[in-house]
C-alpha cells in the first residue's frame, strides 16, 4: 500500500479535526484537503466516502468505540479510531488496509492503541453487527437525542425513524438542465452516466460527477427538485420586476430568470458579503442577464427605492436545514434547539421587512429548507394574526419520509384585496 493511501486517512483525520473546531461546511474541507494532498480523483471519491461515513454515523461509532475500548480518548485519537472503524464496519475496505494505513496517522505514542482497538473491531465485527437492532434508534442511526423527540413528537416515532434513515442515505447528484443555454440539453441527454428523473422534466440524475465543462458553460445547476416548489408558487412572468432576498448561491434565481425566460427585472440580494462573488459568476454562468446583485441585510428596513417596487418576490430564508440533512451531513451534529428560536425571529424579520415592496396586488413566496413548523406554517400563521391584511394562497411541505425528495417548505402570501 502506497504512503498515498495514508495520505487520504490522514486527510480525512485533518478535514474532520478542522470540522469540529468551528469550520463552517464541509464539502470545501473535503475539497481543501484533497487538493492540498494532490490526490487522483479516485482517491478524492476514498476521502469523500470516508469522511461522509463518520459524520453520518458519528454517533454509532462513537458507541462502538465505547464498547472497543474503555477509558478517555483525546480528540484526535478518537477521530482516527473513527476513521479506521468507520472502514472496517461500514464501508468493507479491506481489513489489512483500513489497518495499517489508519494506524500510521496516529503519533507513535498512540498507534498501539489505535492498532488494538481496530483489531477488536475485527475479531468482534460480526457480534457487534448483531447488536445493532438492539440499539436506540437515535444511536442506531445516529442522529441527536434532541432531534429524534423533536421529530417524534411532531410526525410520530415511525416516521422520525424513517427520517433518520433517509437522511442516511447517499443522496443522488440531480441536475437541472438550464433553459437558457444552447446545446445544454442535448449535451446531457448525449451523455451516458445521466438519466432523465421520471415525471420531471428538465432534471437528470447524474452518475458520478458531472462533466466539467458542464458547469463551466453553465448547462446545467446541481439542485434537488424540492427546491422548485417555492418557484412554482411565485409563478415568475418575462417582463416582470422580481426580489430574490435571500439568493446566493443562487439556485433559485436561476429558476426565477429561467421562467421569466430572461425577460425583465430581477434584483438578487444577501446579507452574507463573502457569499456575493460565487451569487455574481453563477449568475453569469448561466447565462442570466437581467439580474443585479446587492447586499442588503433583511432584518433591516429597505431601502426607501425598493418600497413598492417590485411584482413578485422570493424570501428563501435562513433555515435549520433540517430537511436537507442527508446533503448537509454535519448540520445534525451543529444544529441546537435553542437555534431554531434564534432562527424564528430573523426569519419573522426579514419576512416583515420586505411586504412593503411589494407593488399593490403582488405576490410573496416564503421557503425553507426546513421540516419544523415553527419555521414554515406556525411562523406564517402567527405572522398573519398580527399582519391580518395578507392572506396564505397556497402552501406546501415537503417531507423526506413522505414525498421521497429533500424536505422543504413554501407559502405564498398576498394582501387581501377589500383590505
Ligand atoms: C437558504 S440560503 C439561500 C439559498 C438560495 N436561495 C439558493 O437557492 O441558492 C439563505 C441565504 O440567506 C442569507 N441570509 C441570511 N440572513 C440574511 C438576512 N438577514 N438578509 C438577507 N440574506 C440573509 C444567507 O447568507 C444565505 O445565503
Amino acid at each position: 500500500m502506497s504512503s498515498q493511501a495514508t495520505n487520504v486517512r490522514r486527510a480525512a483525520v485533518s478535514a474532520l479535526r478542522a470540522w469540529a473546531k468551528g469550520h463552517a461546511y464541509m464539502d470545501s474541507l473535503i475539497e481543501r484537503h484533497a487538493t492540498r494532498n494532490h490526490l487522483s480523483r479516485q482517491d478524492r471519491a476514498l476521502l469523500q466516502s470516508i469522511v461522509s461515513s463518520v459524520l453520518r454515523n458519528r454517533r454509532l461509532l462513537d458507541h462502538w468505540i465505547g464498547k472497543l475500548r474503555r477509558g478517555k480518548l483525546d480528540h484526535e485519537t478518537r477521530d482516527i479510531l473513527r476513521v479506521g472503524v468507520a472502514q472496517l464496519l461500514l464501508l468493507g475496505i479491506a481489513d489489512h488496509a483500513a489497518v495499517n494505513e489508519t494506524v500510521n496517522c496516529g503519533k507513535a505514542p498512540v498507534r498501539g492503541l489505535i492498532n488494538a482497538v481496530l483489531r477488536q473491531a475485527i475479531t468482534r465485527r460480526k457480534r457487534l453487527m448483531e447488536e445493532l437492532d438492539d440499539l436506540p434508534p437515535a444511536v442506531r442511526l445516529s442522529h441527536p437525542d434532541w432531534l429524534y423527540k423533536r421529530w417524534s413528537k411532531t410526525y410520530g416515532k415511525k416516521e422520525a425513524d424513517s427520517l433518520m434513515a433517509w437522511n442516511n442515505l447517499p443522496a443522488p447528484t440531480l441536475a437541472r438542465v438550464n433553459p437558457l443555454k444552447e446545446g445544454a440539453r442535448e449535451a446531457v441527454e448525449s451523455y451516458d452516466h445521466a438519466k432523465p428523473v421520471d415525471g420531471l422534466e428538465n432534471y437528470f440524475e447524474i452518475d458520478g460527477p458531472p462533466p466539467g465543462d458542464w458547469m463551466k458553460e453553465g448547462y446545467v445547476y446541481i439542485q434537488d427538485p424540492a427546491t422548485r416548489h417555492c418557484v412554482d408558487l411565485l409563478n415568475p412572468q418575462a417582463g416582470e420586476s422580481i426580489l430574490d432576498a435571500c439568493a446566493a448561491p443562487g439556485g433559485k434565481s436561476a429558476l426565477i430568470a429561467a421562467a421569466m425566460h430572461n425577460q425583465g427585472e430581477l434584483l438578487c440580494t444577501d446579507s452574507n458579503s463573502k457569499r456575493l462573488p460565487r451569487l455574481e459568476t453563477n449568475l453569469e454562468r448561466l447565462g442570466i442577464d437581467i439580474a443585479a446583485v446587492q447586499a442588503h441585510d433583511w432584518t433591516q428596513t429597505a431601502p426607501e427605492e425598493w418600497l413598492g417596487k417590485f411584482d413578485a418576490i422570493l424570501l428563501d430564508v435562513p433555515c435549520s436545514n433540517s430537511g436537507v440533512m442527508r446533503r448537509r451531513l454535519d448540520a445534525r451534529w451543529r444544529l441546537r434547539g435553542e437555534n431554531i428560536v434564534e432562527l424564528t425571529g430573523i426569519q419573522s424579520q426579514i419576512l416583515a421587512n420586505a411586504l412593503p415592496c411589494l407593488k399593490p396586488g403582488g405576490r410573496l413566496v416564503y421557503s425553507t429548507c426546513s421540516i419544523e413548523p415553527e419555521e414554515n406554517s406556525d411562523l406564517i400563521r402567527t405572522f398573519l394574526t398580527s399582519h391580518p391584511e395578507w392572506q396564505i394562497e397556497e402552501e406546501h411541505q415537503a417531507l423526506p419520509f413522505r414525498d421521497g425528495s429533500d424536505g422543504a417548505y413554501a407559502a405564498r402570501i398576498s394582501r387581501i384585496p377589500s383590505y
